[in-house]
């Protein structure tokens, strides 16, 4: 078999070769003629303009949800309103649009995608599209799609144009035979749901691109967030947002987990944080593309204490869904971030009490705004 062996003695010179940094020879992606949708090598959009000092120019894909438009505030006032570009599918509430560039983007369409990504000259991308774990289990054929298919044609426009992109994972990327209390960086991966294969496959294939073609792929593994001005889109931690609105509007809640549930959980505020830093983070500080952050871990019954202590007459009741508590009961009860706290400095500011206030004065506020109106 001459031609094999002569493949993998290229294939075993490319990878021992060094220039990259990373241990590994790399040869940009868009000079190599492997990678699928290719573009030739001297095709002359890739831009050329921007200096290190100039601020990055970037992308929100899947926008709209729970933590996009959060995202893109934190990101304008870092880099300049006109830098950071929101998009979606849906359309856009009028605050949303007025705020900043919007653009309609369609993950499952690459011409569109690579169009928007060469005409605005992005070289940050953040990829926030996707259906999350309770919707995915509803509608596996679409989640399949979005979370694969889509991330599939955001690694290559990233690579084919040189990116630095982040994509999210997530707690649901562990299962039943990873450890859970804590849960490593490094350990089994087995989930259950076609939102965790998707994860994972997503932060395997981030950084199999990094190696094989030097992008610089960024990944976090968020907990379970939980945000005042926006809405979860359809997961297995929404409760744990729920349950504000309802002490406020109505004295009572209906949770969907049994109230021994422990899950990992984080204010939006620290998630976006940790979301910017590890992007700024210097390449050489990064000891692995893909890390573990946590702030906190608790039950739906410790949420309801600590809840009450604001909304005492608040009943809570239980109403157990069965193919949420499957899922909750494969994820990680506590979460081991050290790996991220050692290399690029992450420290959460919020811890249970402190969420529960900031969502009251938050949400509160708000009730007595509705109130007034
Ligand atoms: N919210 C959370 O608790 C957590 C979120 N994450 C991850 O963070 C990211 C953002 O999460 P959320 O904002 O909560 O999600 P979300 O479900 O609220 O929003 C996802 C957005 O993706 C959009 N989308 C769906 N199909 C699309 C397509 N074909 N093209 C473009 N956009 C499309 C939807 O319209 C939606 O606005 C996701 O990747 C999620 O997996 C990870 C762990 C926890
Ligand atoms: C933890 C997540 O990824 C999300 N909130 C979900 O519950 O699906």
């Amino acid at each position: 078999m001459p031609i094999v062996k002569n493949v993998s003695r290229a294939v075993s010179q490319l990878l021992q070769s060094s220039g990259c940094g990373c241990g590994i020879s790399i040869v940009p992606v868009r000079c190599i003629g492997v990678s699928p949708r290719q573009v030739a090598s001297d095709a002359s959009f890739h831009s050329v303009s921007f200096s290190e000092s100039d601020h990055p120019r970037v992308l929100i894909t899947g926008g709209l949800g729970q933590l996009g438009v959060g995202l893109a505030k934190l990101l304008r006032k870092r880099f300049g309103k006109n830098n950071v570009i929101l998009s979606d599918i849906r359309k856009p509430a009028d605050n949303v649009f007025y705020s900043g560039p919007f653009i309609y983007a369609d993950i499952l369409d690459y011409k569109n995608l690579r169009e928007i990504v060469v005409n605005n000259r992005i070289t940050w991308l953040f990829h926030y599209s996707a259906l999350l774990s309770a919707v995915g289990e509803a509608n596996v054929p679409l989640a399949r799609a979005v979370n694969i298919t889509g991330l599939h044609n955001v690694l290559d426009i990233a690579a084919e144009h040189n990116l630095r992109l982040f994509v999210p994972s997530t707690i649901g990327a562990f299962g039943p035979t990873s450890p859970r209390d804590p849960t490593p960086d490094l350990c089994i991966q087995r989930p259950r749901t076609i939102y965790g294969v998707s994860k994972v496959h997503a932060e395997l294939m981030g950084e199999y691109y990094h190696y094989r073609y030097g992008l610089d792929f960024r990944c976090l593994r968020y907990p379970g967030i939980i945000s005042a001005d926006s809405q979860p889109g359809g997961g297995t931690t929404d409760y744990a947002v729920q349950i504000f609105h309802d002490a406020i509007k109505m004295g009572k809640f209906q949770c969907n987990l049994k109230p021994d549930t422990r899950l990992p959980m984080m204010y939006i505020d620290d998630c976006l944080k940790a979301t910017l830093e590890v992007m700024e983070a210097p390449a050489e500080a990064l000891s692995m593309r893909t890390y573990n952050i946590s702030a906190m871990s608790f039950t739906p019954e410790e949420l309801a204490q600590e809840v009450q202590k604001h909304v005492p007459e608040l009943q809570v009741t239980y109403d157990v869904d069965e193919v949420r508590q499957a899922i909750a009961d494969s994820w990680p009860m506590n979460f081991d971030d050290r790996n991220a706290r050692r290399d690029w400095g992450w420290k959460h500011d919020y811890d249970l009490p402190e969420l529960v206030t900031t969502m009251f004065s938050f949400l509160g506020s708000d009730s007595r705004i509705a109130q007034a109106n």
